[in-house]
């Protein structure tokens, strides 16, 4: 009796490794069907529907070959599975389903001004895909990241020289962007009491930079970047575009702003960028500070559902791409005190990022 019971028990624990290994071998397929259905524009034909969709409706409006159409099904369930849809009306007749948007397919509406749907385009373009394939090949050769395994050149470069990726690129980080911005202006606009300037440091083609400068009408804005992203960018009356490279010196100003930047690099070369933020904000003769958007690293215990997963997703993306990092809070203490700051204020309300505010 014992022994049959303890075989059977072994006969579970065996399968329920091998459905293991199974879902971690197609993992691939969520994410490639997530960009097939936004290829497919399908979040979108919902939406301007204005109703729960029948699958013969969604069907007639995809811009399909007429030999395809009996697979819509398949891939409408997968999704709707992983919760980017909803089924209204569960009927034998699959014909008559009926899809509506969730949370997550309503993001990724193109008409919404925080639409994910540039960032699904850009991280999963062959361009950031193609490296994964190299990833042991270059843990074992001396290359910095697994994308010159791949390229032979760095990212930035990369961006520089292919016109179409870095628009992808860009418009993916601009998104993002919109979507931080409007929750930092609205729950935190005492971030910018008092200040009269601020650069944003790797800031892009100037999204946020220019949601700000309209809020805070008062201030002056400057975009940082390197040249080939700003040059020929147009300001306006309280905010500039300003080429040049973080790692040799950065304008004089109350604030700076660092979103997605100290991720992308190393220990060291994140403290000689945060020092070169110090002697920017220690010109004014003002008490400055240092703005961080980033990821605090939390562990099993603090978390809740996914979003370990995540932030461990970008570290690896981060590694595989660039040599940067995610951290967790006692990394980012020790960069903050490696670069001579004294203080330092974290705030986690943007989801799996925090806002760092640090101090000279
Ligand atoms: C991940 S993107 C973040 C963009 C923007 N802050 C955002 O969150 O949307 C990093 C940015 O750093 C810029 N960058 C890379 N190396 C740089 C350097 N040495 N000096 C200034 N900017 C740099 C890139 O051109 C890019 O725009
Ligand atoms: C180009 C590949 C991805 C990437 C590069 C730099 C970043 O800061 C980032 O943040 C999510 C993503």
């Amino acid at each position: 009796m014992e022994s049959q019971k303890n075989e059977e028990n072994v006969t579970s624990n065996l399968l329920k490794a091998q459905s293991h290994i199974w879902n971690h071998i197609f993992n691939f397929i969520n994410s490639m069907s997530l960009k097939c259905v936004v290829d497919l524009g399908i979040p979108d034909i919902i939406h301007n529907y204005g109703k729960p969709i029948s699958l013969s409706k969604l069907i007639s409006l995809l811009p399909i070959h007429p030999s395809k159409t009996c697979f819509i099904h398949r891939l409408m369930r997968i999704m709707t599975h992983s919760s980017f849809f909803s089924q209204y009306n569960v009927t034998e007749n699959e014909l008559e389903i009926e899809y509506m948007l969730t949370d997550a397919s309503i993001l990724l509406l193109k008409d919404n001004p925080m639409s994910v749907t540039p960032f699904v385009h850009a991280m999963l373009d062959p361009v950031l895909t193609n490296p994964w394939h190299q990833f042991s090949t270059w843990l074992k050769n001396d290359d910095p990241t697994t994308f010159e395994t791949t390229h032979r050149m760095l990212l930035w470069e990369y961006v520089a020289c292919d016109s179409k990726f870095s628009n992808l690129f860009n418009e993916s980080m601009a998104s993002d962007t919109r979507l931080v911005t409007n929750l930092l202006i609205e729950k935190c606009r005492g971030v910018f009491n008092g200040l009269e300037s601020l650069v944003d440091v790797g800031g892009g083609t100037g999204t946020m930079a220019k949601a700000l400068a309209k809020s805070f009408p008062q201030m002056e804005f400057s975009v940082f970047d390197l040249p080939h992203v700003v040059d020929g960018l147009q300001g306006s009356e309280n905010l500039n575009y300003v080429g040049g490279d973080m790692f040799k010196e950065i304008p004089p100003t109350d604030a700076i702003l660092l979103k997605w930047i100290l991720h992308d690099w190393n220990d060291e070369e994140c403290v000689k960028i945060l020092k070169n933020c110090k002697d920017a904000i220690s010109k004014k003769g003002k008490q400055g500070k240092v703005i961080v958007i980033d990821m605090v690293l939390e562990s099993e215990k603090e978390s809740i559902n996914e979003s370990v997963e995540t932030q461990l997703f970008f570290d690896m993306l981060m590694m595989v791409v660039l040599a940067g990092k995610e951290r967790n809070k006692k990394e980012w203490i020790k960069l903050i005190s490696s670069a001579g700051f004294s203080d330092y204020k974290i705030t986690p309300i943007l989801g799996l990022r925090s806002l760092i505010e640090i101090y000279p």
